[in-house]
């Protein structure tokens, strides 16, 4: 065999490789050069925000940020030394601005929708689940889903969802009177309660009864392990690649909970679109009101002005976001109240009391939706919790033009906006010892000695929280009940010895507020003989 051709092929293969090598390097620094430009144009223009020290030029605060009680400790430092705002990047890549101050933080959340782009570092491994639904949509679709989302969110509709929440609430209080009755000395409020919110937003999206309080249900199981997930992969750089999660152990783990959760929804919606067409046939006057009963319902029948809905694809999307957005945030908002006011006892005697004079000559424990206005105490330490350990730490957002902030400042168009809830809570300019809690603050009489961004757990502006007002019905219910038939005090989480202790907990920021080891309360049954009638 001559040795030439192959000798000749090897001298072409070069060649070819020279080639390819050469064309590839000339794209690898075509887009680094483009990388480096913009860092370099960004790096100047928000050279008028003040920088914290970086790692160095190129990696800038990459690896800084953590999510941990040092992470929020961190944000403590940054709000005391630069007030209102700071620049920061992470590589060349992202360039931010964090805001915690309500001046700043007013002009960015309330520019218009038209404007405002949720950022796909921040939201973007959400959307395999939720799809393209309210919370991670932008310009128009997000105006037309919003206007079609927002009726059933009415006060009329709300009313209806607080005889649910006396329901989930009174089979969590049942529960715990057993596990308090075979000896357990404290209780890990987010396990109880968020199962507590996911029954509870069951009830009230689909009308379904999953008895996952009791039971293992496979939809709640499956909602609980994207959530896990979903935080797993924000901290796991080579995760957000997708090519590269999707063949991971936990992105087989993902696909196969988002194939029980999407199951699970494309299910109850066709068979509901299934039985409106055939009641419309049947059309009286008594069948359209039985349909306008849950979340499903009404959003398959909410109609634009020119007579279009919302497709099968978009209810579910929207109603996975309902489920999403829903469960996780109001069981953090619950457990941290009952904590606040386990820590505090002299403020839970007197919203007991309060609930206690409210149902004064009632023959059951029961809050009414007209109660939930006569409850002004309880009320105010549920908005203190809320300032002091808001469920949602920050959001983000990017503008397509330049946004002018005060002094001078201007973020450009593109830039990351990272609106810091946490530092706004506790940024000692507005709040006198913001690491207090101090529920007088939200006196009613008192709302004009803070600027009107001062309190942001819910956000602000056109992309404010949706649910807001069904969160603050369901938290005062819950409160409510709870304080009407236990005495709350902080325990320990039995394995570790830790937990709650007398000094506090290691809080930990993650897609909510949680706490490192979870929440552990001691709940005395009050009147256990009374109780069990129920
Ligand atoms: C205490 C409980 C809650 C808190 C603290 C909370 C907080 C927030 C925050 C901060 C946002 C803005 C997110 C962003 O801009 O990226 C938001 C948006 C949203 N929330 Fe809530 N939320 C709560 C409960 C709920 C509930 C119960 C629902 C539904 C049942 C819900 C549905 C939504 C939706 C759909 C959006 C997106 C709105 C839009 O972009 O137009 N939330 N929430």
């Amino acid at each position: 065999m001559s040795l030439l051709p192959l000798v000749l092929s090897w001298t072409g293969l070069g060649q070819v490789l020279l080639v390819l090598g050469s064309g590839l390097g000339a794209v690898v620094a075509f887009w680094t050069t483009r990388l480096l430009l913009r860092h370099a144009w960004y790096t100047h223009r928000l050279s008028c925000f003040s920088k914290p020290r970086a790692n160095s030029w190129l990696l800038g605060h990459l690896g800084q940020m953590q999510s941990s009680e040092e992470g929020l400790l961190q944000v403590d430092d940054l709000v005391h030394k630069y007030k209102h705002s700071c620049s920061w990047f992470l590589g060349p890549f992202y360039h931010l601005v964090r805001l915690f101050h309500p001046d700043y933080v007013k002009p960015l959340l309330m520019a218009p929708a038209s404007i405002t782009m949720k950022d796909e570092l921040i939201y973007g491994h959400l959307r395999p689940w939720l799809g393209q639904s309210l919370l991670l949509c932008n310009g128009e679709e997000w105006s037309r889903r919003r206007r079609l989302l927002t009726p059933a969110f009415h006060f009329d509709i709300l009313k209806n969802y607080v005889a649910k929440f006396n329901t989930s609430t009174n089979t969590l209080h049942d529960k715990w009177r057993q596990v308090v009755a075979e000896g357990s000395t404290a209780l890990e409020m987010f396990d109880h309660i968020t199962l507590m919110t996911l029954d509870s937003l069951l009830k009230c999206a689909f009308s379904y009864d999953s008895d996952c309080q009791r039971s293992v249900s496979e939809y709640v199981s499956a909602v609980v392990e994207l959530s896990d997930l979903i935080i797993e992969r924000r901290h796991k750089i080579l995760h957000h690649w997708d090519w590269f999660y999707w063949r991971t152990e936990q992105g087989k783990r993902f696909r196969k909970a988002l194939g029980v959760v999407h199951g699970f929804t494309r299910e109850v919606v066709q068979k509901r679109r299934a039985l409106i067409s055939q009641q419309t046939k049947s059309d009286t006057n008594l069948t359209r009101q039985q349909r306008k009963k849950d979340f499903v319902d009404i959003i398959l029948l909410s109609k634009d002005a020119d007579g279009q809905g919302l497709t099968d694809e978009e209810v579910q999307a929207e109603a996975n976001t309902f489920m999403f957005a829903g469960h996780d945030t109001t069981a953090s908002a619950i457990s941290w109240t009952l904590y606040n006011l386990a820590r505090h006892d002299h403020y839970q005697d007197k919203c007991r009391q309060e609930v206690m004079d409210l149902m004064q000559g009632r023959d059951r424990h029961q809050i009414e939706w007209e109660d939930l206005s006569n409850l002004p105490f309880t009320t105010m330490c549920i908005r203190e919790s809320l300032r002091l350990h808001a469920p949602v730490q920050a959001v983000t957002r990017t503008y397509t033009r330049d946004m002018e902030l005060p002094g001078h400042r201007t973020v450009p168009a593109g830039a990351i906006c990272l609106v810091s809830i946490y530092g706004t809570h506790h940024n000692p300019a507005v709040w006198t010892d913001p690491h207090e809690f101090r529920p007088q603050r939200f006196d009613p009489t008192r709302t004009a000695d803070r600027p009107s961004h001062a309190f942001i757990p819910f956000s602000s502006g056109p992309r404010n929280c949706i649910g807001q007002k069904f969160a603050l019905a369901q938290l005062r219910v819950v409160v409510a009940l709870t304080l009407l038939r236990f005495r709350l005090t902080p325990g320990e989480n039995p394995d570790l010895g830790t937990g709650t202790r007398p000094g506090g907990v290691r809080r930990l920021p993650q897609l909510v507020l949680r706490a490192e080891g979870g929440l552990w309360l001691r709940v005395e049954p009050l009147n256990p003989e009374e109780l069990e009638d129920e």
